[in-house]
């Protein structure tokens, strides 16, 4: 079994809906520090799980200097932009999204 792990750096801004009153409401932004983790038996015709490089175009395609509420669906939470990156990209099975110092959310199938 082979097991890669990309970590890339995203700036987004999103805004959050909640139950509750908080400055997280507002619009504002982070950067996210995100690790993708993909697994496969056997490498493909180039020697790879998946192409680091298909990995960023994915993440950063999509999701760097967006608004994320426009590109998640539901909340963007770390949680729910981990899941969306887990499901976006090949053979995945591990996403880890920090969004500030002391804050992680991981997804794993
Ligand atoms: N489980 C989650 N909780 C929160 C998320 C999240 O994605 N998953 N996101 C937020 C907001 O995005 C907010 O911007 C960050 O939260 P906050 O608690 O303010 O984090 P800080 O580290 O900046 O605050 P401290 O009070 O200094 O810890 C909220 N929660
Ligand atoms: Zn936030």
């Amino acid at each position: 079994m082979y097991t890669v792990t990309k970590r890339l750096e995203i700036a987004a801004a999103h805004r959050l809906s909640l139950n509750y009153e908080s400055q997280c409401e507002n619009l504002h932004g982070h950067n996210w520090i995100i690790y993708v983790t993909c697994r496969r038996e056997e490498l493909n015709e180039n020697g790879m799980v998946v192409d680091f490089k298909e990995i960023s175009n994915i993440v950063k395609g999509k999701l760097d200097h967006a608004y994320l509420n426009d590109v998640i669906p539901g909340n963007p939470t770390a949680e729910n932009i981990a899941k969306w990156i887990c499901d976006s990209i090949p053979f995945c099975v591990k996403v880890s999204v920090q969004e500030s110092e002391g804050n992680v959310a991981t997804y794993e199938v």
